[in-house]
């Protein structure tokens, strides 16, 4: 076969959302740019993963399946799968493959396999015979995304067991369904087949969403006990067999749990198997270390071969959320910009081609029922980084903002304040619409606002937002603290 040869200023391998932005950028800087995917031009994001799965979040969220008479349900259900449908683009990609050309990145199909410096082979999905090389002139993006975890529990594998693509494109929703983890995933998938009337069961082995604030967690633990989930925290899935009836799950030391089908949410794996990582010195399947400008680096820590190699999005592992892979993009796209001009990144903490949020202040909303969105980090992760943190609470219903919300209203809201720097490291809150809370609190830890000065920022009233206000009541001007140890606030009158 003939392999055809291509010459651009910038390969990226991988066109979900990471990918797309750094092809994005790098044009926009006067480079030229190809995109190599394997599958569908938008990536997991957009076909399998934050848009299908919100999709069916918000579908239920007014008029739960699970509250109305058969016929009215499964109407209900159809609307809501119709819906996610086209939040999926019915799995084609059109639109995204007229965007790339609108922005002049060009398109090549296939699997995409690096092949030494600055070089890429294309391959089709079926054969191991390159049928393209693309050479880079200044850099190779490597943006391939993660795949679903499952873990080596016998039988886990061969009773079909869903991952989070299945969950998220299912076209029939299982009268029941078990899941196994506790992560965001976990939590988002009870919420949503709850609601779409599956007798769910969460397998929480190490506890539902075990990285927040543990009273968000208790919130979500309780609204999903509230709509008949079954959560059993500590249950660990040791084995699984498939007969007649549907699967069967072991539970270490707890007896065993049926379900029509198993979801596996335990976490992801980096797409990097057969990615040809053993042509510039690393090891396939594993996760890609970066430096702040997102370049890659080698198995000991050092630049890899000058700094040719990039890796955004999933596949670096620091933060696996869509806003955070397109932070970084637009990072590594702008430094390679610079660097092909000759100029040097501006690599400082927060730089402009610096992606130091992934380390401090990462915002992520979980859509479950109350929803959940924090940012930076949690009392016990500020101390366990050796910052003298203490924390300030506030129940969001006690503001007026929340009085005017639809009845039976519930809210809590947290923040973390390192004391000796009197700036704010991290805030949680929990509640349904609070996801529009989060960006004053990204923007408070990213700009490492002193509280004194926080203090003249006056939420409008009655908003929800009147919270800040509380909080930093309770946290007290720095003359007339007193006690700090994270008791609720009291509320003037
Ligand atoms: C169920 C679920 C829900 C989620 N919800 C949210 C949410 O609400 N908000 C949020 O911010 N994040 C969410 N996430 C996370 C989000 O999906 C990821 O962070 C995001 O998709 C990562 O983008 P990416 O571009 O790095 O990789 P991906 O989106 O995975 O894209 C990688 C692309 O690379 C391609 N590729 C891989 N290998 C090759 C190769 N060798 N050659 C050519 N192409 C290749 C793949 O086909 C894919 O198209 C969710 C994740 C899951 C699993
Ligand atoms: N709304 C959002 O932003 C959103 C939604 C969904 C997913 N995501 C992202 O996708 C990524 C993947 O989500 P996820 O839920 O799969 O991973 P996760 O890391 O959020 O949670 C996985 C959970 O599984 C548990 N676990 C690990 N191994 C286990 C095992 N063998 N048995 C039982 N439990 C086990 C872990 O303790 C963890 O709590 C996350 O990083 C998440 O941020 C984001």
């Amino acid at each position: 076969m003939t392999v055809t040869e291509h010459l651009y200023d910038v390969v990226v391998i991988g066109a979900g959302p990471a990918g797309e932005n750094v092809a994005d950028r790098v044009v926009a800087g006067g480079l030229t740019a190809v995109v190599v995917e394997q599958q569908l031009v938008g990536g997991e994001c957009s076909y399998w993963a934050c848009m299908p799965t919100k999709a069916l979040l918000s579908a239920t969220t007014s008029h739960p399946a699970r509250t109305l008479g058969a016929s009215d349900a499964a109407e209900q259900v159809a609307a809501a799968l119709a819906r996610r449908d086209r939040f999926a683009s019915h799995w084609h990609d059109d639109d995204q493959v007229a965007w790339l050309d609108s922005a002049g990145i060009a398109l090549l199909r296939g699997r995409a396999r690096l092949a030494g410096r600055l070089a890429v082979d294309v391959l089709p999905a079926d054969s191991d015979e390159p049928v393209a090389r693309v050479t880079a002139r200044h850099a190779v993006v490597l943006a391939t995304g993660t795949s679903a975890l499952v873990p080596p529990v016998p039988g886990l594998r061969e009773v079909g067991a869903w991952t989070s693509r299945d969950a998220a494109a299912a076209q029939e929703v299982p009268a029941s369904l078990a899941i196994v983890g506790g992560g965001v995933v976990a939590t988002e998938m009870a919420t949503a087949y709850a609601d779409l009337g599956s007798a769910v069961t969460v397998l929480a082995r190490d506890g539902v969403l075990p990285n927040l604030e543990p009273f968000a967690s208790a919130m979500v633990v309780r609204s999903l006990e509230d709509a008949g989930v079954d959560v059993r925290l500590g249950a660990e899935v040791v084995g699984a067999r498939r007969d007649e009836r549907g699967v069967e799950l072991d539970v270490g030391g707890a007896g065993t749990v049926r379900a029509d089908e198993v979801l596996v949410a335990v976490g992801r794996r980096p797409n990097t198997h057969g990615l040809g990582l053993g042509s510039i010195g690393l090891d396939d399947g594993s996760w890609i270390s970066v430096d702040e400008t997102l370049r890659v680096l080698d198995r000991d820590g050092t630049l890899l071969d000058g700094g040719w190699l990039y890796a955004v999005g999933d596949v670096n592992g620091r933060a696996l959320v869509t806003h955070q892979g397109k932070y970084q993009a637009r990072a590594a796209g702008d430094a390679i910009v610079a660097r092909a001009a000759g100029l040097a990144a501006d690599d400082e903490p927060w730089g402009w081609h610096a992606a130091t949020a992934d380390h401090a202040a990462v915002p992520q909303v979980v859509f479950s029922h109350p929803e959940v969105a924090a940012v930076g980090v949690t009392l016990d992760q500020a101390r366990s980084r050796g910052i003298e943190a203490v924390a300030v609470d506030f129940d969001l219903s006690a503001t007026a903002g929340a009085a005017l919300r639809p009845d039976g209203f519930r809210g809590q809201a947290r923040l973390v304040v390192d004391r000796p720097r009197d700036v704010v490291v991290g805030a949680t809150f929990a509640g349904d619409g609070v996801d529009e809370l989060l960006h004053a609190a990204t923007i408070a830890v990213v700009g490492e606002v002193p509280v004194k000065r926080l203090w003249h920022a006056v939420p409008a009233f009655p908003t929800v937002s009147e919270a800040w206000l509380r909080l930093l009541e309770a946290y007290g001007r720095p003359d007339s603290r007193h006690d700090l140890s994270g008791r609720p606030a009291r509320v003037p009158a």
